[in-house]
């Protein structure tokens, strides 16, 4: 593993130079990789996987979307995609890629399917985690880790196409064969990490769902509204209002930060601009921190997990999640948005 200093604070991480792709696909040269779940991150990580040179099958449940786009994505049924239970028994590798709730249901068949000395893969902390409420107990004879690609299994392939890789976090949670670790660097290479950082089950899965909760999604959204009510409020036009709280920051902003760091896009601004930000994060950052507070109690509690447990069960959950997103996306300030990204020169 390379040392590396993060800010001050030394870390090891393992990179694509010190353990390259040909030793991954080496060390997982006997295995049949079964990718369990064909939603988001089941075709990212299969598909990654599958050019890298691995024996990859599929399994998903027959006749549904996520079937048909595993058919279009060139898996071929009875060769390369299988009904879950047989991907489950072919399989030595089990990626279990459904989403954490149907992971629950799916559990004992999973767990009829691993015979010793196969793996137990995740790509979330949860399962395992919250297995009060999961009944995820994995056999003591199989080796269990995960992988944790910190992005969208949208972005873990685009970035894998166009030669790039999104980071990812790896643990190793029981260690069965002595070669646990081994292999889950090698999964970790294998669908496309750029370089692995690792954590255990427990801290990838409360870092994760604050982070999703957090500046990743919840808190991003939240701050966007607030701004976008208060221009609209003071009788700005939804078109002022778009481009001054979402546009810019992703057309111009972040992509500076993203390359070089939040000084360096403060430096690229005005000193109009980098005056009133140093004044004013201090006081987003004290009056928002007492909600991430609240956030990651809630999510060490287990409250967090109970809740998407047990919403996501609901048999009519898609419908309502639907109707969720649809209330975003019907709002003005994303209609808005959808106008001004057709205005893109690029789009139109
Ligand atoms: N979405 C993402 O990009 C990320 C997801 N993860 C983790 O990866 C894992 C997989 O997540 P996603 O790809 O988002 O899953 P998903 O929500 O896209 O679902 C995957 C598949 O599960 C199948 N499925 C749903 N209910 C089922 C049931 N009752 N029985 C059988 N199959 C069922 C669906 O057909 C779908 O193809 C989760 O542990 C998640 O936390 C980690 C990083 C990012
Ligand atoms: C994309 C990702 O890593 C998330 C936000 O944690 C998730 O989809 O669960
Ligand atoms: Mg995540
Ligand atoms: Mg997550």
């Amino acid at each position: 593993m390379a040392k590396l200093n993060f800010g001050g604070v030394e870390e090891e991480v393992v990179t694509r130079e010190e353990f390259p792709l040909e030793k991954a696909r080496e060390v997982l040269s006997t295995e049949t990789i079964a990718v369990i779940g064909y939603g988001v991150q089941g075709p990212g990580q299969s598909l990654n996987m599958r050019d890298n040179g691995f024996n990859v099958i599929v399994g998903q449940r027959k006749g549904g979307k996520s079937w048909d786009k595993a058919v279009a994505d060139g898996w071929v049924p009875g060769e390369t995609l299988f009904e879950l239970e047989e991907a489950l028994a072919k399989g030595t590798i089990i990626c279990y890629l459904l989403s954490d709730a149907a992971q629950i249901e799916l559990w004992p068949t999973v767990k009829a399917n691993l015979t010793a000395g196969k793996s137990l893969y995740f790509s979330h902390g949860f399962g395992v985690t919250y297995k009060d409420q999961t009944g995820i107990v994995p056999p003591a004879d199989v080796d269990v880790y995960l992988v944790a690609p910190k992005g969208s299994g949208t972005s873990l392939r685009r970035l894998f196409v166009e030669g790039k890789g999104l980071n990812s976090s790896f643990a190793v949670f029981q260690d069965a064969t002595g070669k646990a670790r081994e292999k889950c660097i090698a999964m970790g290479i294998g669908v496309g990490s750029g370089y692995l950082f690792e954590t255990d089950f427990y801290r990838e899965v409360t870092s994760d769902l604050t982070g999703e909760r957090g500046t990743l999604m919840g808190a991003i959204q939240g701050i966007f509204a607030a701004q976008y009510e208060v221009l609209r409020s003071n009788g700005h036009s939804p078109s002022e209002a778009f481009n001054e709280t979402v546009e810019e920051l992703t057309q111009s902003l972040m992509p500076l930060v993203a390359e070089n760091g939040m000084d360096w896009m403060y430096a690229n601004c005005s000193t109009t601009a980098q005056r009133g930000a140093l004044d004013w994060w201090k006081p987003f950052r004290d009056a928002t921190k007492p909600v991430f507070e609240q956030l990651y109690n809630s999510v060490k509690s287990g409250e967090q997990a109970n809740i998407s447990i047990t919403r996501n069960s609901q048999s009519d959950y898609r419908v309502k999640l639907e109707e969720e997103l649809a209330e975003l996306r019907e709002s003005e300030m994303w209609r808005a948005g959808q106008t001004v990204r057709s205005l893109r020169p690029e789009n139109s």
